[in-house]
């Protein structure tokens, strides 16, 4: 049997004018997780939203919470990154020099720890640290915008981590985020991702429920 791949609509693309709403829609679609993307304006050269709003999102929002710090020194928000009751908290290599001690101050803090790449930082550097993550989000695109091209040579970078995972018998999911939609899905999923992140093909969709269950039915070509 095919394995279940997880969907995570990523909230960047929503309707902020109305994210009761949008939320209402997450909480009855297929979706398995949320995906919260924080940045800081220094990190990547944009700013989204910060925690007074995601506070109203996790009461609002009945998904575990994927959440994608793309900021310098993630390990100084974990207290509050906690305080929403996120699932999963992931951070950027780039960000962090002590990689390994963020890891565990994360999973000390109760979430899962997620360690996230740039398109341009290779999966080999995860090698002494893949046995300690329970997830890797590959970017696929470079972070700081929705709505962006999805970059192929992100295919490569799964099968590379998909083999690395297998050598090393870890347990960490494959994560990719940026330019997912229905013709990029099902090469992604053929070369070994578990969680699909979508922001614009599924908030910005006709009918976003249906744009969800298009995502979770996709077999690899
Ligand atoms: O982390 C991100 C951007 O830095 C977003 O999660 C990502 O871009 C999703 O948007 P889209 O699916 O529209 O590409
Ligand atoms: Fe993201």
């Amino acid at each position: 049997m095919a394995k279940e791949i997880k969907v995570s609509p990523s909230l960047l693309a929503a309707d902020f004018a109305d994210l009761r709403g949008e939320m209402d829609k997450i909480n009855s679609s297929e979706a398995d997780w949320l995906h919260l993307d924080i940045m800081d304006g220094v990190f990547v050269p944009n700013i989204s939203f910060g925690f007074p709003v995601l506070k109203y999102v996790a009461e609002l929002c009945k998904k575990p919470l994927d959440v994608h710090l793309m900021i310098v020194q993630p390990e100084k928000f974990i207290r509050e990154v906690r305080a929403l009751n996120a699932m999963m908290m992931n951070v950027h290599y780039e960000a962090c020099p002590h990689l390994h001690r963020v890891v565990q101050q994360i999973k000390e803090a109760g979430m899962k720890a997620g360690v996230t790449l740039n398109p341009s930082t290779p999966v080999s550097l995860l090698e002494d640290i893949i046995e300690d993550v329970d997830m890797v989000l590959l970017m696929s695109v470079n972070p700081g915008f929705g709505g962006q091209k999805f970059i192929p040579h992100t295919l490569q970078k799964v099968r590379s981590l998909r083999e690395l995972i297998a050598r090393k018998n870890a347990h960490a999911l494959i994560e990719v985020d940026g330019g997912v939609n229905n013709n990029t899905a099902p090469e992604l999923i053929e070369a070994g991702v578990d969680v699909l992140v979508a922001g614009s093909a599924v908030f910005k969709a006709p009918d976003m429920k249906e744009a969800i269950h298009q995502l979770k039915i996709i077999k690899g070509k």
